[in-house]
């Protein structure tokens, strides 16, 4: 055990992301046992109790980690049974700290983080944000979600949008890049296997040594491409018209979109 215990409460919807937390945790070796995940399936949640239903007692901490189109409902279950002591720490994408403040008025403080898978193997990416919380909740919170990675509190609630565009889909987006590069491996003659092995093994491999090394992005790049070389020819595609980083942008710009929409609708 780390000795970190999880306040006592509850987990309202603990599915891939609320699930890979939980695995974090565990691994991390964060004492869960005064947490319950409530489960509508009653499904097996390794690592914490888990209940169909709401507990009895007032929980110190609920997470929510349902669908944001679910707010209304769980919070017309969830907000007569909270105290002035409870905490909200919501994942739900977009879902603002005004929607939950209103859907939660008793609340002691609203939290929202916005945590991206790997925080299953303590490689994550949290995003904090909170209007009200205080500075010893603060620490309490970081001390908790940063046994799942770097989890740094945003300056402004828009900051959440920027980690959760970038961060949040980002393992997703990195999965279809190392897809396409295995595909292309394949292409030129690999086993499917191996092919699949050297991209992602490529990819996590220039992560550990970028992470280890502090070098910037630029620098690393021209390191492998030696001038005139094969490198450096794959990068004028990259690097060109409609390459990389517009097709960055427009993924991004296109769940930001996404989010605000879903922002919008908690408002209603
Ligand atoms: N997936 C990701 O990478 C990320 C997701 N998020 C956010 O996490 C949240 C969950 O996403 P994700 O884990 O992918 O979704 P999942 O569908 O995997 O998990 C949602 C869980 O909600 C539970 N659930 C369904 N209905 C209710 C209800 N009425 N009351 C309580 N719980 C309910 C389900 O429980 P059961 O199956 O046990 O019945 C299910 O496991 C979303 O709000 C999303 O925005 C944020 C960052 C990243
Ligand atoms: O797709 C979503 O809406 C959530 C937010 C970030 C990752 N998954």
């Amino acid at each position: 055990m780390s000795g970190l215990v999880m306040p006592s409460g509850w987990f309202v919807g603990c599915g891939n992301m609320g699930g890979a937390m939980v695995a974090g945790w565990v691994k991390a070796g964060v004492d869960l046992s005064a947490l319950t995940a409530i489960s509508p399936s009653g499904r097996d949640i390794p690592g914490v109790a888990v209940s169909t239903d709401l507990p009895d007692g007032e929980p110190e901490w609920v997470w929510l980690g349902h669908k944001p189109y679910q707010v209304e409902e769980v919070a017309a279950k969830v907000a007569p049974r909270i105290g002035a002591h409870t905490v909200i720490l919501s994942i739900l994408a977009g879902v603002e700290c005004a929607s939950l403040r209103r859907l939660f008025p008793e609340a002691r403080a609203i939290v929202r983080l916005m945590p991206n898978l790997p925080v299953s193997d303590g490689e994550g990416v949290t995003g904090l944000y909170s209007d009200d919380a205080d500075p010893a909740l603060r620490d309490e919170i970081s001390a908790i979600v940063g046994k799942l990675g770097f989890a740094p509190w945003g300056e402004h609630e828009a900051d959440l949008t920027a980690i959760s565009t970038v961060a949040g889909s980002g393992p997703a987006y990195v999965a279809r890049f190392i897809a396409a590069m295995a595909r292309q491996a394949e292409a030129l003659g690999l086993p499917a296997e191996i092919a699949q092995r050297l991209a992602l093994e490529t990819v996590a491999g220039t992560g550990v040594m970028a992470r280890a090394s502090g070098e910037a992005m630029g620098p690393l790049a021209t390191r492998v491409a030696s001038p005139g070389g094969s490198t450096e020819a794959g990068l004028k595609v990259l690097d060109g018209d409609a390459g990389m980083d517009d097709l960055v942008a427009r993924t991004v710009e296109a769940a930001r979109r996404r989010t605000e929409e879903m922002a919008a609708a908690a408002r209603d």
